[in-house]
């Protein structure tokens, strides 16, 4: 059985890729939305992204964002993967795929079995899926809100490509939302940080420790 993998959303400095790094997560999540505490101008992303470790995967996190912003994003910024996380549909998942050719992660909001159906369409087309709690009306963000869903809701559940579980997701409860939904890959932003937007890398390494040392619906004991 594999190591579950870890993706850190949000990050801003340096020192964040850093422990990202150091804790042994496998992605690195940079956020383009004016509006998020997390937002990264395109020079500071570039200079967070060229001094990426080789090996860690490099994820730019957009919303609803025109061809125009991406041609710019995806000149300026080395980059592994674009995460699409508003209303893009899935004819839209295709066009960014064929465009940049790069792998195109689609983030899909659940509160209720209803909003399932939509999963299963979207991965016929996107790479991965990143399945998130679904933000409340009128919420000024799409995600990093610390909000989870109702786990219980994707148990038995297989989709046609690889995906992710977030929302709402801590050094504390990650080990049971992996044992409960057999996620093989886990998404935080809001819950590894001290205040909106900043980081901190001892809860970073307590999540990827805790996302990490469980198999099979078993803890692992070190
Ligand atoms: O992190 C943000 O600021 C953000 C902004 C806009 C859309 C998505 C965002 N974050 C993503 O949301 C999930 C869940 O966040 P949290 O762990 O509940 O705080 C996170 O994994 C990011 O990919």
């Amino acid at each position: 059985m594999q190591d579950v993998r870890v993706k850190i959303c949000g990050l801003r400095t340096e020192a964040d890729v850093a422990a990202v790094a150091r804790a042994g997560a496998a992605y690195a999540g940079f956020v383009f939305f004016p509006k998020s505490p997390r937002h990264l101008t395109l020079e500071v992303a570039r200079t967070l992204a060229l001094g990426a470790p080789d090996g860690l995967c490099k994820v730019a996190l957009v919303v609803d964002t025109d061809d125009a912003a991406l041609d710019a994003l995806v000149e300026a910024v080395p980059l592994d993967m674009l995460q699409l996380h508003g209303h893009e549909s899935p004819e839209r998942v295709a066009a960014v795929k064929a465009r940049y050719g790069l792998p195109v992660m689609k983030a899909m909001g659940v509160a209720d079995e209803g909003d399932l159906a939509g999963l299963l369409e979207m991965s016929l087309v996107a790479d991965q899926l990143l399945i998130d709690a679904k933000p409340p009306k009128g919420a000024d963000l799409p995600g990093g809100n610390g909000l989870a869903f109702d786990w219980r809701l994707l148990v038995g559940r297989k989709w046609l490509r690889p995906w992710m579980l977030a929302g709402g997701l801590t050094p504390d409860n990650v080990a049971q939302a992996v044992r409960l939904t057999g996620a093989r890959q886990v998404d935080v932003s809001s819950g590894v940080e001290l205040s909106p937007g900043v980081k901190d890398p001892a809860k970073i390494a307590a999540f990827v420790e805790a996302a990490q040392g469980v198999r099979g619906g078993v803890p692992i004991l070190r």
